[in-house]
């Protein structure tokens, strides 16, 4: 059968063709047994391309009354001020049309987007109904997908394992992995974007890294679409490419929602159906065709020869005045008006029997289990950590180098009586060293991973615990085998007593510091931006320093502040360093015959410093604590953060 695209004029719908479905996750494969030719164009990434998903579900009609969005401006210390940005805008999406929400810079596009794809939900007021009855935004995220403007992908992985990930974190585990070939080659070839199969994210084009964000989100077959400006940084012909491969997926019975700042007169052709917002209000609602008549009918004709895309844009700028503007919103109704669209009454269906979906917001978001989740995340984080093969091995590297450092400055300080206060010294040393490579990497690293995950997070691909669990778990060997080289290496040079217990506890006290450090880089890291961070993080550390005992010791330390040795990580790490040097009873050091050696006896060092050797199962304990605490503090500041910006 062959199913030619039609003018935008014309409303065909989901075709029927004669199918075989594949069930899985929330939709179905359909396959046809014939090839569809979806569009009648050379450049375009679908002719002649054989594409079988087709949305199992009813379509998706989405109508949006009395919208109003308030935000609210102001600091931490600052008067809250309340702005209203969208002011009681109605309208009507229906299912199987290609729209764009259009309006001039700032005019509450994106704002509306966000909206009605439920990711704002602070400060909306009004009702958005979905097949004729009331949203229930669970539901409702169950069966669409939001692509955002920037493309958030994952830079390392190449177009087949990105395209992987997605298919096993998006369809259901009884989906077999040939079926998910099936699926991954025929979006890809949809895309066109079969030939970049084996091309790493980061060394596609613009145009190619917007359609494989399509693409990630077309796995699981998705009945809504939102973009935010997804022809934004593309040429025209790949602009062109993208709105003709969005036309063919609406004409499956998808609803496709765009929004689009200024499109040429060819592509403004493409779409279907056009919102015109401006300074939160609606301008125009209708086909798109029927926009030059409305311009007549309010008495504001469009000027011949201009792209009436461009006028539009003018208008809503009030480039020729605010009164054409309110003339234009009361004509429309501020979005009421059903009076432009293209086939009324075909496309403006009220009865929506049969689309059950809508309705069902019983079960976990997510399309996959939890153990499923973990494990995806997991190879995902091995392979990223194994194509970074900079940061990798710079953290193997800096630990090396920092490690022979230490050694060839504190050469045998470990055994010499004379060098005490020296190797005490070193052994702070070491816990800087351990503080801040991890937490530094983590304040650096973490932030630019936050946009993807709030993209694949609200796209339902996983849960937050799992995202979270993965996170922690994929660092432990890699953090694991730096801290023991380092160890190893300035435990040898440095002369620290060759004992199987000493170098233990020596170990696991420097590596939960590791761990401790890391957990309070991501609180930062989570909560602020890299330049935040990278300031707050190490202004932090240094009380931490203060009241581990270095510089002043416990015993020297005024009353009043000896909390703060309880709030110090540190202390508890320096206190497990020194004990496993100086603890478990050490014999008199070696004195070298021409020197004074004050603390040739442990024992008298330890009582100057105020430290008691025999107290490391309460540093461990203190610090596994530690570790925990901000583990989970962290957790908490992800999920209000995302929270936070919904
Ligand atoms: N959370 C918010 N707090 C304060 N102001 C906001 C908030 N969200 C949106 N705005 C303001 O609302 C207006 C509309 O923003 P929006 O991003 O929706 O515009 P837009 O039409 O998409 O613009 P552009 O095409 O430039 O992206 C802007 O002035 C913006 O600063």
């Amino acid at each position: 059968m062959e199913v030619v695209l039609h003018e935008a004029s014309t409303v065909p719908m989901q075709k029927s063709l004669s199918l075989h479905s594949v069930k899985y996750g929330d939709s179905a494969v359909t396959n046809t047994n014939e090839t569809e030719t979806f569009l009648e164009t050379s450049n375009g990434v679908s002719k002649g391309t054989t594409f079988n998903m087709l949305p199992s579900d009813s379509p998706v009609d989405i109508r949006f009354d009395n919208i109003t969005f308030t935000a609210t401006e102001g600091g931490i210390f600052q008067k809250k001020t309340k702005k209203q940005i969208l002011h009681g805008v109605n309208g009507r999406f229906p299912a199987g049309q290609l729209i764009a929400i259009m309006g001039p810079s700032g005019a509450g596009k994106s704002t509306l987007l966000n909206i009605l794809s439920g990711y704002s939900i602070q400060g909306v007021s009004g009702k958005v109904d979905v097949n004729g009855k009331p949203r229930k935004l669970k539901a409702f995220r169950k069966l669409s997908c939001y692509i955002t403007q920037d493309d958030r992908l994952q830079p390392l992985l190449t177009v087949a394992e990105n395209m992987h990930i997605a298919a096993d974190l998006k369809l259901s585990s009884s989906v077999s992995q040939k079926q998910k070939d099936v699926i991954i080659d025929e979006i890809l070839a949809t895309l066109g974007l079969s030939h970049t199969k084996n091309t790493r994210a980061q060394g596609l084009s613009g145009g190619q890294k917007k359609r494989l964000s399509i693409a990630l989100e077309l796995v699981n077959n998705p009945l809504v679409m939102f973009l935010d400006e997804p022809t934004t940084g593309l040429d025209s012909s790949s602009c062109k490419q993208c709105l003709e491969l969005l036309k063919v997926l609406a004409r499956q019975g998808r609803t496709i929602v765009c929004t689009i700042h200024q499109p040429s007169a060819k592509l403004f052709e493409i779409f279907d159906q056009v919102y015109v917002l401006a300074r939160g209000q609606c301008l125009y609602q209708g086909g798109t065709a029927n926009m030059v008549n409305f311009f007549v009918d309010t008495g504001f004709p469009c000027p011949e020869y201009h792209n009436p895309a461009d006028y539009v844009i003018e208008l809503a700028s009030e480039e020729y005045g605010r009164d054409r503007v309110e003339a234009m919103i009361q004509r429309c109704e501020n979005g009421k008006s059903l009076k432009y669209f293209e086939y009324p009454e075909k496309i403006l269906k009220t009865d929506f029997t049969g689309s059950a979906r809508v309705d069902d917001d019983s079960g976990d978001l997510q399309a996959t289990s939890k153990l499923n989740q973990l494990r995806v995340l997991m190879r995902r984080g091995f392979i990223k950590l194994k194509r970074d093969q900079t940061l990798t091995y710079m953290r193997i590297g800096v630990n090396i180098i920092t490690a022979l450092m230490l050694g060839t400055l504190y050469l045998n300080a470990g055994t010499d009586g004379s060098k005490v206060i020296d190797n005490y010294n070193l052994l702070f040393s070491i816990l800087m060293h351990h503080t801040f490579t991890p937490m530094m990497l983590t304040i650096l690293t973490f932030p630019t991973e936050l946009s993807i995950l709030i993209k694949e997070h609200f796209n339902r691909w996983y849960s937050l615990k799992m995202y979270y669990l993965s996170v922690t778990l994929i660092d432990l060997p890699l953090s694991i085998f730096c801290c023991f080289l380092f160890t190893s290496i300035v435990y040898y040079m440095t002369g620290q007593p060759l004992d199987g217990m000493r170098f233990t506890m020596f170990f696991v006290s420097s590596m939960l510091v590791v761990f401790v450090a890391e957990s309070f880089g991501l609180v930062v890291g989570a909560y602020f931006s890299v330049v935040n961070g990278t300031f707050l993080g190490p202004i932090l550390t240094v009380p931490m320093m203060m009241f581990a005992g270095f510089g002043v010791t416990l015993k020297d330390l005024p009353i009043y502040l000896y909390w703060g040795s309880y709030v110090s990580y540190l202390r508890f790490g320096l206190e497990g360093v020194v004990g496993a040097i100086y603890g478990l009873n050490r014999q008199t050091l070696d004195c070298p015959e021409d020197q004074y050696c004050h603390y040739k006896y442990p024992k008298k060092f330890l009582e100057d410093i105020a430290v008691k050797p025999d107290q490391f199962s309460n540093d461990v304990i203190a610090l596994v604590l530690f570790w925990f605490i901000l583990r989970i503090g962290a957790l908490v500041v992800l999920k209000y953060k995302l929270h936070s910006m919904r």
